[in-house]
């Protein structure tokens, strides 16, 4: 208890040569949640894809330190980007420990705190939760590489697949219908009760009935314009003969598996882009065995450097080539304003 309330003096009271009074501020996941909107979330994300793009970010591949004999994982992800309103210089801590979710008392298998460091001293100014910063800029990066691959190219968006009903199948379902305006979402859990649930929780919460429960992943599939697959599945879950000529996938789960949610013949006939080609390029294992397909940036694209990819084309976006750039990315406005407190 000594310990920890010594620790807790250090973390918060953080003392510098210039000011002996300099405080380190911690931002707690309600605050979090209190400040971030989705569309401030995804006016970051977009600056921060495009800040990639034009070189205007230095960030390294994360460091990913697996834990033996489990599927437990922690990330580490530095980086700084320059921007007048969502630049800064950090590092998000991630863990991904599946099994949270069998706990119980079932724990979020995804948490993250980001550190941010002040970009003239170096010095720690605070420590964010990072959790609901990571679900909601994961799913906005969906949602700008949609909105730049696929909605700017007037393509209907009339059925969203969700595939996966973890925290990020929910996230996606709720944001993609809230920008794109889908008239279904389908979901689809392997654990088909979660699915189900979640259809009769958002179709109560938004007074709809579009939120729609699939019982197999094909049909879930077929017939789609947009598709998020959410998962750990270490086995393909979607096909190509599934596909509708130019839809659009998303393919945010599996980290040691990159290409594993989607099969390689959905690679080998789609067009990929991800939001950073030298970082996918150093994580991504296989990404060679696709290396053709392999487009460039969602950045590139939104920059008018990269063109689009013709309209019956099916596009890919891979999204775990993108690490802390999103986090710092995401830090708005008002958060940065509590920082300069
Ligand atoms: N690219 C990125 O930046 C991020 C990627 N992720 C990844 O997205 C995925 C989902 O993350 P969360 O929703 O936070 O996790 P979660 O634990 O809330 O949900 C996991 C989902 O995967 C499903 N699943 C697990 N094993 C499966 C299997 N063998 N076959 C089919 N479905 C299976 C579960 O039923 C559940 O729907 C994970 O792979 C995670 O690592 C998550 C956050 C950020
Ligand atoms: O980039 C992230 O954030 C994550 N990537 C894969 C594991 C979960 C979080």
């Amino acid at each position: 208890m000594k310990n920890f309330l010594l620790l807790n003096k250090l973390l918060h009271l953080y003392r510098t040569p210039e000011d002996q009074t300099y405080r380190m501020l911690f931002v707690d996941e309600s605050t979090v949640k209190k400040i971030l909107t989705w569309e401030n979330t995804f006016k970051a994300v977009e600056a921060a894809m495009q800040r990639v793009s034009d070189g205007r970010i230095v960030q390294k591949p994360r460091i990913m330190t697996f834990i033996p004999n489990t599927s437990n994982v922690m990330g580490t992800m530095p980086g700084y980007l320059q921007d007048k309103q969502f630049g800064a210089l950090g590092c998000k801590i991630v863990t991904s420990f599946p099994n949270n979710a069998k706990l119980e008392n079932p724990l979020p298998s995804v948490n993250a705190n980001i550190m941010i460091l002040d970009e003239t001293t170096g010095i720690m100014k605070a420590v964010i939760a990072g959790t609901e910063i990571t679900t909601q800029r994961t799913a906005a990066a969906s949602a700008v590489a949609t909105k730049y691959l696929y909605v700017n190219q007037s393509k209907p968006c009339i059925v969203l697949a969700v595939l996966g009903t973890g925290v990020q199948g929910k996230i996606h379902a709720e944001m993609f219908r809230h920008f794109f305006h889908f008239q279904e979402v389908r979901l689809w859990n392997r654990t088909k009760e979660t699915a189900r649930s979640l259809a009769e929780e958002l179709n109560k919460k938004y007074n709809t009935d579009s939120f729609k429960y699939y019982e197999d992943n094909e049909s879930c599939v077929r017939g789609a314009d947009v598709i998020v697959t959410t998962t750990n599945s270490p086995v393909a879950i979607v096909r190509l003969s599934w596909l509708k000529p130019g839809a659009h996938l998303n393919a945010v789960g599996a980290n040691r598996h990159h290409f594993n949610e989607l099969d390689k013949e959905v690679y080998r006939n789609g067009d990929l882009f991800v939001d950073s080609v030298e970082t996918s390029q150093a994580e991504i294992a296989g990404l060679d065995s696709v290396a053709d397909n392999l487009k460039g940036e969602v950045g590139a694209v939104i920059n008018g450097t990269l063109k689009n990819s013709p309209n019956d084309r099916i596009t890919i976006f891979n999204g775990i080539g993108k690490f802390l750039r999103y986090r710092i990315g995401v830090v708005p406005q008002k958060e940065l304003q509590i920082l300069r407190l």
